[in-house]
């Protein structure tokens, strides 16, 4: 029989020294003496951005002004930013656009999908998933004139039949960090006939993803994650390069048109995934971005999920030797194939703890009703993080230091 030994600090001082992504911390402006387990919120800030947007204000904007949409070349940075982001997700370039939130995104991308389906009249979606795909698929069905049946992450594939014309899935859930087997879903979704629209917002820039290797029909996803591109980034969409010229997206701005210059009357939608666009971008936010996604440059996408895998592993780990009755429930699967980057944990009290756990220095989040959630992004986390973390945890429930009036008043809506 092999007894495992319990672990200690210096094995994960060990781990940061023997981390072949250890330098990339050093790519972000972090705070000193704390930990940063919310990436999955918002991205930390890569060093170099400030740099970049005061050279965006200060020479493009000041004082190149309406030039700089040349000279600057922001007026192609969607597409160049679309290209930069299809590498980490597993498409081709020219089938990537940066534009709109999410939200937005998922509501081009799901009515143009129901219309591309005529005679099938369900639209499949989860329960559980994060609000906002269930409240703008429920628009769109109200719209279209479709059924949205919401089924549990279990019943999706069973509930997969020749009425189904779109399933609308999100990659790794927002709560319990759970994650669908994109290509095996995909697959059998077409078997009926369904198209496929992936929400990858907490899995892209934190795992390798094959879109196209999945034969996925459109994905939706945001910036400001994984992606580290500044609160209220502009967001991306992949619409799969067979279906782009059939693609009708209801938003029908001019930045979609096929010549937006000549400002005629008609709308004539651009042959390219530009048609997913709708107005004039966000450029500060999508040239942010752009620049942010530098922090990718060189990161083997393999070499970060194996180490966003570790760092999961070993907090679930220290969790079940350290947290032992102290009330903490694990939320997330155990099994790395199917989940993200984050580990929740449910407690009766999460809330107060949470707040807790931030006075303390380690910052992860509450999701209503129990879940303390934490978020581990390779770039930047370090393994002594891990310890630290669930060390803080298990003195703040020992200790019931959660306990205090100011912990318990609920004052933050994150
Ligand atoms: C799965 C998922 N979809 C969408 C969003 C957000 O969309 P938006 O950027 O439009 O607010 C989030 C998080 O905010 C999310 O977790
Ligand atoms: N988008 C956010 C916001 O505008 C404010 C606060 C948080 C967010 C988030 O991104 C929440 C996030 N999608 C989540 O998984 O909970």
């Amino acid at each position: 029989m092999t007894l495992s030994v319990p672990l200690t600090r210096e094995h994960f001082e060990r781990l940061d020294r023997d981390d072949p992504l250890s330098a990339c911390r050093a790519r972000f402006d972090l705070p000193e003496g704390e930990i940063y387990l919310d990436g999955n919120s918002l991205g930390a800030m890569p060093a170099h951005v400030p740099a970049r947007i005061e050279k965006v204000l200060k020479e493009e904007w000041a004082h190149g002004l309406i030039r700089s949409w040349n000279d600057a070349d922001w007026y192609p940075a969607p597409q160049r930013t679309g290209a930069k982001i299809a590498k980490l997700i597993g498409a081709q370039a020219h089938e990537v656009i940066v534009a709109d939130s999410t939200s937005i995104n998922l509501f081009k991308v799901l009515v143009a999908a129901t219309r591309m389906q005529p005679g099938r009249k369900v639209i499949l979606a989860e329960k559980g998933n994060f609000p906002t795909d269930v409240y703008i698929a429920a628009g769109v069905a109200e719209l279209t004139g479709c059924e949205l049946r919401c089924v549990e992450p279990d019943e999706v594939l069973d509930a997969l039949n020749d009425s189904v014309a779109i399933l609308s899935l999100t990659q790794v859930n927002f709560k319990s960090g759970r994650r669908y087997d994109m290509a095996a879903i995909t697959a059998r979704a077409h078997e009926v006939g369904a198209l496929v629209v992936w929400d990858l917002c907490h899995s892209a820039g934190a795992m390798p993803i094959e879109l196209n290797g999945a034969n996925a029909d459109f994905a939706v996803g945001c910036g400001y994650k994984y992606l580290n591109g500044g609160p209220g980034a502009p967001a991306f969409v992949f619409v799969a390069e067979r279906h782009i010229a059939h693609v009708r997206q209801p938003l029908t701005g001019w930045h979609g048109h096929a010549k937006p210059f000549d400002f005629t009357h008609e709308y004539a939608p651009h042959p390219t995934i530009d048609r997913m666009l709708v107005g004039t971008a966000p450029q500060l936010g999508v040239l942010a971005l752009e620049a942010a996604l530098e922090v990718f440059e060189g990161v083997d996408m393999q070499v970060l999920r194996k180490k966003s895998v570790a760092l999961c592993d070993l907090f679930i780990q220290l969790c079940d030797e350290q947290l032992l009755g102290l009330g903490v429930e694990l939320r997330t699967p155990r099994d790395a194939e199917q989940r993200g980057s984050q580990v929740s944990l449910a407690h009766a009290e999460a809330y107060p703890v949470m707040q807790a756990l931030i006075a303390r220095g380690v910052v992860g989040d509450f999701r209503a009703p129990d879940i303390l959630r934490f978020g581990f992004t390779p770039l930047y986390t370090r393994y002594v993080d891990v310890w630290d973390s669930v060390e803080a945890l298990r003195e703040i429930l020992h200790s019931a230091e959660w306990n205090r009036p100011e912990f318990i008043a609920r004052k933050s809506v994150t």
